[in-house]
């Protein structure tokens, strides 16, 4: 069971300690936003919300190295790795990795101009980080709604959180080779994906040619990529979502009602985003005397 107050009386600062931290990060680069944002998502529908995606390891066969991690940007784990450090420089062996990214993960949020909101804290930190535990258990880019809805729903996690939370992907970046057969080899008689807007598609071409450079990413929001808005929601209704599992929101009837909605209603977005966020970060929780705190987030306690 979490609860708001959990460090009131053992750390009372954390959530400032933190803060000071992501947004010195964050003067450095926004990449600090989506890189926590994302990283928080992948820890939390592998092994539950306990920072197992940040365990290093020697040997590459953590959860950090599982395919569907390998583009996670370095500067989530970096900005988690030094609000650990800030922590325990006030409050040691007390608060977990896993709390310090539930609260990096609003704080960034709110850095780039999303609703700000109550971290419930609690979590400890997982003792398991394989690699192997990864696949089945993070979306793909193809997903159908259904494929979407039942990840999603195995955590608890309504079709409405679902949507909500593909609102994430308002700011940060994709590798071309996500969406690349949306462009050239969608259907033997539509290379180009028949629901993507053919001015969009054609400046996605233009982005990533044909064999580019595998590290070549491009913004997946076209219009506000570093606002924390429901763009994201207008784009899809105008044919603009960068993935098949952004756009299917839009085209498949029975999503499409509450896109129409988040992409009218600013407000109701973004409470609908709390709600889900609070929901995710209640996935797979380990409390009591489950788990460890971690004094290095990159590695077990020995
Ligand atoms: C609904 C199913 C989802 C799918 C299929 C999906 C898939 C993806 C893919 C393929 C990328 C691009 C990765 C790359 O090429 O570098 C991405 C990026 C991202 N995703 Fe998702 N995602 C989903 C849900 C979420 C959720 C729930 C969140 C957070 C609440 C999220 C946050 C992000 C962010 C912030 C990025 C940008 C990362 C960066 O710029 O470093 N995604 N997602
Ligand atoms: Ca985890
Ligand atoms: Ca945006």
């Amino acid at each position: 069971q979490l609860s708001q107050g959990f460090y009131n009386t053992t750390c009372p600062k954390v959530e400032s300690i933190v803060r000071e931290v992501v947004s010195q990060k964050f003067n450095q680069t926004f990449v600090t936003v989506p890189a926590t944002l994302r990283l928080f998502f992948h820890d939390c529908f592998v092994e539950g919300c306990d920072a197992s995606v940040i365990i290093a390891s020697p040997n590459g066969d953590a959860e950090k190295d599982a395919s569907d991690n390998l583009s996670l940007a370095g500067d989530g784990f970096d900005t988690v790795i030094k609000a650990k450090k800030a922590v325990e420089a006030k409050c040691p062996k007390v608060v977990s990795c896993a709390n310090i990214l539930a609260i990096a993960a609003r704080d960034v949020i709110v850095l780039a101009g999303g609703p700000s909101f109550e971290v419930e804290l609690g979590r400890r930190d997982g003792l398991i980080s394989k690699a192997s535990r990864v696949a089945g258990n993070l979306p793909g880019p193809n997903f159908n709604l259904s494929q979407l809805n039942f990840m999603f729903g195995k955590h608890n996690l309504t079709q409405t959180d679902m949507i909500a939370l593909s609102g994430a992907h308002t700011v940060g970046f994709s590798h071309c080779s996500r969406f690349a057969n949306r462009l050239y080899s969608f259907s033997p008689s539509s290379p180009v994906d028949p629901d993507l807007d053919p001015v969009y598609a054609q400046q996605l071409k233009q982005d990533c040619p044909k064999n580019v450079d595998p590290r070549i990413a491009v913004n997946m929001d076209p219009e506000t990529p570093r606002t924390f808005d429901n763009k994201y929601f207008k784009n899809l209704v105008a044919k603009k979502g960068l993935f098949t599992s952004d756009e299917v929101l839009f085209t498949n009837p029975s999503s499409k009602p509450t896109v129409v909605r988040f992409s009218k209603k600013q407000n109701v977005f973004k409470e609908a985003f709390i709600t889900a966020m609070r929901k995710l970060g209640r996935v797979g929780v380990k409390t009591g005397r489950a788990g460890e705190i971690r004094v290095d987030c990159t590695a077990f306690n020995s």
